[in-house]
């Protein structure tokens, strides 16, 4: 074994880096979903279900084929949200759903400890409140031999969902693993995938009492049932709800609070730049103020940890904007900036500065900001744009959006901050301190 320390790292060499890093982390926290298995009772595998007239009865942790496939058949073909419709497509989705009207379960999650569970596994430290959350059934679903469910996300039933829950029986089947897909932006328009398998006939079958698996994800997370090859596997489906109106404490308040109550964090006050994860379609707007609105508009449409940082900014009270990152063509005014950030979407073709300017937009610099996650990269003018002629600027597309947050110095947090050194400096534009999955481009030009 080897003896050697590993080598330290001098945390005094760039304190900010680690502090922004923690902060990042504290936004996108932790794996999308948590899973185990858990054993119970006898009578929480008791199942009773069918329509008046053909009726059954099995215990899920004993039941034989026959009973599973005559549960199978009690089934209706379960259907899946297309365009606002719900539509049954044996090539997307090919499994049997009963509605909750259809079944009476010994099972019960939030009896059963499993909620609290998935708060601590899923949640924590993201949400401090105990009973913040609730899980409700929603359908039981058999999937038989050549059954499946291809990639999607959950559509969400109501505004309070946050999450799905599944609980899988142990019925004997192979196959039907559940496969969880995130897809993080990692800057410069690569994609990062990170997949997760819930492989619950495996987990299932290792198990000396008779136990359930279960599963519990964000909605918006993309996910898939493989094919199950063999026998039955029959799930009920939760949807996991806040249950008030109160925001969950998020981790990024806490650390981001404990940074700014830091008199070593961004003394003078800072820009700091969040790079939206989620892509947000939106028009090219003809008309200045349009294209502003547009923006605006956007905020109370962010999702997920876009949605986290802009609500941790409100809450501690620091100046929040939506901007759209523009290469400038040409060098103008006094000030070498590569990229700037637009207060609106303005045509493509219109990216000068002073484009930019007739257009109304008020440009806001990035020397010397601090970008939280991935360093800049602007939206270019695509040639495949141009194909849509004189149309292009009605196109509505994806464009690289950021959130603006403006930091005050210690002891005025809310205020403006102190670029005294910019000026100094301002040779070394763009000066960046990258903490994402992207590479940093040089040094932090404030402080
Ligand atoms: O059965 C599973 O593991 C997931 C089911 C699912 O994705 C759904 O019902 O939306
Ligand atoms: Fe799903």
């Amino acid at each position: 074994m080897s003896t050697s320390a590993p080598a330290k790292q001098n945390p005094k060499k760039n304190p900010l880096k680690s502090q922004l890093r923690r902060l990042l982390h504290s936004i996108a926290d932790g794996p999308p979903y948590c899973q185990g298995t858990r054993s119970l009772p006898d009578i929480d595998f008791s199942l009773f279900y069918g329509k008046e007239g053909n009726t059954g009865r099995l215990n899920l942790s004993s039941a034989t084929e026959a009973q599973l496939q005559h549960l199978a058949d009690a089934c209706q073909p379960a259907t899946f949200g297309r365009a606002q419709q719900n539509v049954h497509d044996e090539a997307y989705r090919k499994a049997g759903k009963l509605d909750r009207t259809d079944f009476l379960l010994g099972f019960d999650a939030e009896r059963t400890g499993l909620v609290d569970i998935v708060h601590e596994e899923l949640l924590i430290p993201r949400s401090k409140k105990k009973e913040a959350i609730s899980a409700e059934l929603y359908k039981l679903n058999v999937y038989g031999p050549g059954s499946f469910f291809k990639a999607h996300v959950d559509t969400p039933r109501s505004e309070a969902q946050f999450g799905s829950l599944v609980i899988v029986f142990p019925t004997a089947h192979e196959g039907g693993a559940l496969a969880i897909r995130e897809h993080r932006d990692k800057g410069k328009g690569d994609k990062d995938t990170k997949e997760w398998t819930f492989d619950t006939s495996t987990l299932l079958a290792e198990c000396t009492e008779p136990s359930i698996a279960y599963v519990a994800f964000f909605s918006d997370v993309e996910h898939e049932v493989l094919p199950v090859t063999s026998g039955y596997r029959v799930t009920v489906t939760y949807n996991l709800c806040w249950t008030d109106d109160q925001e969950p404490l998020l981790p990024a308040v806490t650390t981001l609070r404990t940074l700014l109550d830091d008199p070593t964090f961004l003394p003078d006050g800072a820009v700091l730049m969040h790079g939206l994860h989620y892509e947000y379609p939106l028009k090219a707007h003809e008309y200045a103020e349009d294209g502003r609105k547009a923006l605006t508009d956007l905020t109370a449409r962010l999702k997920a940890c876009d949605a986290v940082v802009y609500k941790v900014a409100q809450e501690l009270g620091l100046p929040a904007r939506l901007g759209v990152l523009y290469e400038t063509s040409s060098q103008w005014d006094d000030r070498p900036e590569p990229v700037v950030l637009c207060d609106r979407v303005i045509p493509f073709g219109s990216k000068s500065g002073m484009t930019i300017r007739c257009y109304g937009g008020e440009i806001m610099y990035t020397s010397g900001v601090h970008w939280i996650t991935h360093a800049p990269e602007y939206t270019r003018e695509k040639e495949s744009y141009m194909a849509y002629g004189n149309e292009a600027a009605m196109m509505t597309t994806y464009w690289q959006i950021y959130l603006r947050l403006s930091v005050g110095p210690h002891g005025d947090r809310g205020g403006e901050p102190r670029l005294k050194s910019l000026g100094k400096k301002k040779k070394r534009s763009p000066g960046v301190v990258s903490v994402g999955e992207g590479q940093a481009h040089g040094e932090t030009v404030l402080s």
